[in-house]
Order: C-alpha cells, then sequence, then structure tokens
C-alpha cells in the first residue's frame, strides 16, 4: 500500500455548524430541524502536537489534547481519504450547550468531517451531503446530523436496499419561527435512550404515524395544524421521569396553545410557533413558566438555519 500523502503545515480551514432540533415531536429518530445558533471551528495542519483551544460551551471539561473528539474524528477521517496531517490545531468557539437535546455532539461530529475534507486539495473534496453516512455511523441516527450538514428542516431513513442512511429536504412554511427554552442541567442522549421500551403497542405506533404524516403537512402547508401534528407517544412520556422539569414545561405551553415539544433527547423544550408573535408570546410563556424553576432556563428565538454547515478553506500550504 502507497504511504498516504502528508498535508503541508499552515493549511487551514474555517467551519460554522448549526444546532440541531431532532424528533419534532412524533418524527422521532428522523426529523429534525437546524436553528441559527452555530459553534465556530477553525482547523490548521502544524507540525507539532494535536492542541485544541476551547472557549464558550464546555470549555471547562472538553480536553485540550488530541483526545479532543474533533481531532480524533478530523485524524480518523483524513486517514479514511488517504491523507495524514502531522498534527492539527483546532480553535473551536462553542455556543451549542452540550447534552441538552441541541445536538451539540452532532455538530462536533459534521464540524470534524467537514473540515478535514476541507484541508484536501479542491479536487479531492466532496460535498457535505457526502458525509452524512460517516456521520450518521458516529451519532447512531442521521436525524441531528442531518440538518447540520443541509440546512433547514429533514426527514431521513433507512434505505432498504444498503442499509445506509438517506435524507430529504422537508418544506417549511415562513410563518414558522422556533423558540428554545435551554435549562442549566444535563440528560445524555444515551442515558435518555436507556429508558425508551423495547416494543409499543399497534395502537400506538398507528397513532404515532399520523401525527408524523400531520406534522409534515403542518410543517409545509398549515402551521396551524403544529399542535396536533407535534403530538408523541413513543418517546416523550417514557422520558418524562428523567426530566420532570421539561415535561411540565411542554403541558404548560401546550395548555397555553403552544406546540411544544421535547428537543432531542432533551432537556431543551421547543416550540413551533405560528408567526414572530406567537413566538413572542410562547417565549414570553415560557419565562414566566420556568421563573421559580431551581434551573436557570435560557429562552431564546434562534432563526431557522436555512444552510448547514459553512465551510471556508482557508488557505492551502
Ligand atoms: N463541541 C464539542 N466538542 C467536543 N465534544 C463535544 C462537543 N459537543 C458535544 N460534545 C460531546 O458530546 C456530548 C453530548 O452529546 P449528547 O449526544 O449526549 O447530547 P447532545 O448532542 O447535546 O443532545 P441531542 O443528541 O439530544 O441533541 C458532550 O458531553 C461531549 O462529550
Ligand atoms: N432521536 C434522538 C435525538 C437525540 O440524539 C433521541 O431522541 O434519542
Amino acid at each position: 500500500m502507497p504511504a498516504p500523502r502528508t498535508l503541508a503545515a499552515g493549511t487551514a480551514v474555517v467551519v460554522a455548524v448549526p444546532a440541531t432540533s431532532a424528533n419534532l415531536g412524533p418524527g422521532f429518530d428522523s426529523m429534525g430541524l437546524a436553528l441559527e445558533l452555530r459553534d465556530e471551528v477553525s482547523l490548521t495542519v502544524v507540525d507539532g502536537p494535536d492542541v485544541a483551544e476551547v472557549t464558550g460551551e464546555g470549555a471547562d471539561v472538553l480536553p485540550r489534547d488530541g483526545s479532543h473528539l474533533i481531532l480524533r474524528l478530523a485524524h480518523e477521517h483524513l486517514r479514511a481519504r488517504g491523507v495524514r496531517a502531522p498534527g492539527l490545531h483546532l480553535r473551536a468557539v462553542n455556543r451549542i450547550p452540550h447534552a441538552r437535546g441541541l445536538g451539540s455532539s452532532a455538530a462536533a461530529v459534521v464540524a470534524a468531517y467537514a473540515a478535514a475534507e476541507a484541508l484536501l486539495p479542491a479536487a479531492d473534496r466532496r460535498p457535505p451531503e457526502a458525509l452524512l453516512e460517516a456521520a450518521t455511523d458516529f451519532e447512531g441516527h442521521p436525524d441531528n446530523v442531518a440538518p447540520a450538514l443541509v440546512g433547514g428542516a429533514t426527514v431521513s431513513w433507512t434505505r432498504d436496499d444498503d442499509a445506509r442512511p438517506a435524507t430529504a429536504p422537508l418544506r417549511l412554511h415562513e410563518r414558522i419561527v422556533p423558540v428554545v427554552a435551554i435549562p442549566d442541567t444535563e440528560l445524555s442522549t444515551h442515558a435518555a435512550r436507556g429508558v425508551l421500551p423495547e416494543s409499543v403497542p399497534h395502537a400506538v405506533a398507528a397513532a404515532q404515524a399520523g401525527r408524523a404524516a400531520l406534522l409534515v403537512h403542518a410543517l409545509a402547508e398549515r402551521p396551524e395544524l403544529l399542535m396536533a401534528g407535534t403530538r408523541d407517544w413513543l418517546h416523550q412520556d417514557p422520558r418524562a421521569a428523567a426530566m420532570t422539569a421539561s415535561a411540565a414545561l411542554v403541558a404548560g405551553l401546550r395548555e397555553r396553545g403552544h406546540a411544544a415539544v421535547v428537543s432531542g433527547a432533551g432537556p431543551t423544550v421547543l416550540a413551533l410557533c405560528d408567526g414572530a408573535e406567537a413566538a413572542e408570546q410562547a417565549a414570553a410563556a415560557a419565562r414566566a413558566l420556568t421563573a421559580d424553576d431551581a434551573h436557570a432556563w435560557r429562552v431564546l428565538v434562534p432563526a431557522v438555519a436555512a444552510d448547514g454547515v459553512r465551510v471556508e478553506p482557508l488557505h492551502h500550504g
């Protein structure tokens, strides 16, 4: 086997990857939405050892050496593409909170693979959507990585012929405005998946499939149907005991007419609102409902991220 080509020191790239909210209620492990809250990552090839500089979310706990997830995955990706970097210098500005249901791990995986890909010579680079399979393999499900790669709202599935992931864009009505309420407590996706039942009754599966189909219609054509279209039975109830404050906030917002769901594996709460005024009302209701909660909640009204990961190759040495 020929020795892998070595990238020149100084070769550099900057990527900006959006937060994502998965499930959207009934679209468990399949639907997702990209949000304008981005981590920024720059990666530079160096002759010395791997180094990670991290500011923002996770800065107090993430490693500063080659064991950082982004550095590990970037090296892995380069090896898979037949090149090597002697060392990599990572600068990460993290804005997506970790283990809250806003796709931080998917964002890190997508950032690592997209940045590594952009370090390759222009003729060899593949577009972000070509990274879906590798990113899904790492995450275990495609619902966050797909919108992080391509932006907007997506529905993803596993192909029948070769079991590879695939994704398609979902049309989003221009009136839809997302609101997120983020508590200061973490819940790992791994832990949240551990409480799900092995199987569900046929009637539950049938009801869930109907609401997922309705959600697609509500997102595209009839935002006024979002309340009905965001109803879920598969994951939110089984997980409620692991995030009681989030379950109470979802219920409180829905009682007030806002289409609230648990974002991803939680504990963030997402409301899909019909217009800017409804979004302001949902944000105000979320602030009021969490004002006396022991957890500090942040309520944001991020725009939908129309594009996924942004990649800017800086310099090829
Ligand atoms: N920017 C990052 N750099 C390095 N590691 C990260 C980064 N973001 C997330 N991680 C790792 O991923 C973990 C969080 O992943 P997890 O899947 O539990 O939650 P999430 O992706 O934030 O939420 P969800 O999958 O429900 O949307 C963090 O604790 C950290 O180990
Ligand atoms: N669909 C996933 C999203 C979190 O990664 C879950 O709810 O477990």
